[in-house]
């Protein structure tokens, strides 16, 4: 196979320490990190002057083609939200609706800087089919509810099992497939447990929403009589490799048991505040050494997908409510968007860091903008000052997704308007 490289020259790497030099990428890896400019060739040379190069942005709760159902119902709480205005319309989803509106969010996470992601929806093939076009990088599961009922149950399995055959590991590695409980208030204790099971025997993870709102903590203990951690604890489902969206409302002995069994939580701040569902208690969860990274959540809750947004309100948040400022600060936040997100989906080896021998996610911020200057301290700058729209040039797995603001993959005004077609359709159904 031809050796393909890239020489991002002249810039200013967030590594370990931050320093200025340049990083060499052959084929989907980075080869060489050097304090040298301008001393490599290579078949695409990408200029870092006045640019910060920070390793690609990992969303770890997606609902990708919920951007179909961006700003359909705003202003609710959760259980209305869902009940009256988003199942109702998901119901007359179909593959093309899913593929267009996975597209589009693909557009908008490349152009905010997001290179891997955790999604779960439903027709979750198309959704690949999009991930794979885009040459973003992510963790797909197919969303399974069976609410007590058992012939439901048996038909999540088969389309998840569907899922896992067909998509597992494809488009170079790029795309991984999960299994997908949607929730402890929706799902069986037999579903969960087959979950498991079958999870552990394939080695795959798992992406659960858990303890979002009050409501659902009231309505798992009137079902199981214990709180949503602590009914997931004693049915054997927690583990390392459990991906729990959320986590709002915990108690101390829940947080323990989320430590003890090493489960990975992703803050959404944006969503859980939109929804007025609570705050997270995340620098006592990371206190208390758990991994916490940063979700979207889908764009119908948020209303966007751009992680910059995320990294602020979650720095913010927490300083509001613990009125200490010093927690999270800019670092730590960074890493939760980076490398404990890699972590969260057991890539930590291969993205989330600028390190040689991992894959080249990578992401250029432009930091020659009224709102980045002075140039002064390029991590609280990513975290405070900048947003989506400040991303230059995106590349994944070693390919330019991006550069210089303008896409190289997809045609993003073709996309636009197979998404608002969707939209349009998919809304006249319902
Ligand atoms: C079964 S596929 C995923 C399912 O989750 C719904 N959803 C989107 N956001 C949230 C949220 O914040 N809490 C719970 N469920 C959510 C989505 O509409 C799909 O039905
Ligand atoms: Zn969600």
């Amino acid at each position: 196979m031809e050796t393909k490289s890239i020489l991002i020259d002249n810039v200013t790497i967030l590594g370990d320490e931050i320093k200025k030099g340049s990083v060499i990428v052959e084929n989907d890896k980075i080869v060489e990190i050097t304090e040298k400019t301008g001393s490599h060739s290579a078949d695409e040379i990408i200029n870092g002057e006045k640019k910060v190069l920070m390793p690609g942005l990992v969303n770890t709760h997606t609902h990708l083609s919920m951007t179909l159902m961006r700003g359909l119902a705003d202003d609710l709480p959760l259980d209305t939200w869902l009940n009256d205005h988003i199942w109702p319309v998901e119901a007359n989803l179909t593959g093309d609706y899913c593929y267009a509106g996975a597209l589009l969010a693909c557009i908008e996470m490349i152009k905010s800087g997001t290179t891997a992601f955790n999604d779960m929806y439903f027709f979750m093939d198309d959704v690949a089919k999009a991930v794979d076009n885009s040459g973003l990088r992510g963790m797909l599961s197919h969303g399974m509810i069976d609410l007590g009922d058992e012939e439901k149950r048996k038909a999540e399995f088969r389309e998840t099992m569907r899922i896992i055959e067909k998509c597992h590991d494809t488009a170079d590695g790029r795309i991984k497939v999960a299994f997908g409980p949607h929730a402890p208030y929706t799902c069986s204790t037999e579903l969960l447990k087959e979950v498991r099971e079958k999870a552990s025997k394939l080695g795959l993870k798992i992406h659960i929403h858990v303890a979002e709102t009050e409501f659902e903590v009231g309505q798992v203990k009137e079902s199981y009589g214990a709180r949503p951690f602590e009914y997931l604890d004693e049915i054997g489902f927690l583990a390392d490799d459990v991906i729990a969206a959320h986590a709002v409302w915990l108690s101390d002995k829940e947080i323990k048991i989320i430590k003890e069994n090493n489960v990975k939580l992703s803050h959404n701040p944006t969503s859980n505040m939109k929804l007025a569902s609570g705050i997270s208690p995340v620098s006592k969860l990371i206190e208390s050494g758990v991994n916490v990274s940063l979700g979207t959540d889908g764009a119908a809750s948020n209303n966007n997908l751009d992680l910059f947004e995320e990294m602020k309100l979650a720095a913010l948040l927490q300083k509001v409510n613990t009125g200490d400022s010093t927690v999270l600060p800019a670092e730590k936040v960074l890493e939760m968007a980076t490398i404990d997100a890699a972590a969260a989906l057991g890539l930590e080896n291969e993205i989330g860091s600028i390190e040689v021998g991992k894959k080249a996610d990578l992401v250029l911020v432009d930091m020659k903008t009224p709102s980045l200057t002075p140039f002064r301290h390029p991590v609280s700058h990513v975290v405070y000052a900048a947003n989506g729209g400040d991303v230059d040039t995106v590349i994944c797995n070693g390919e330019i997704l991006m550069r210089n603001k303008v896409l190289e993959v997809l045609d993003e005004a073709e996309v636009i308007q197979l998404a608002e077609g969707a939209a349009e359709e998919l809304l006249s159904k319902s």
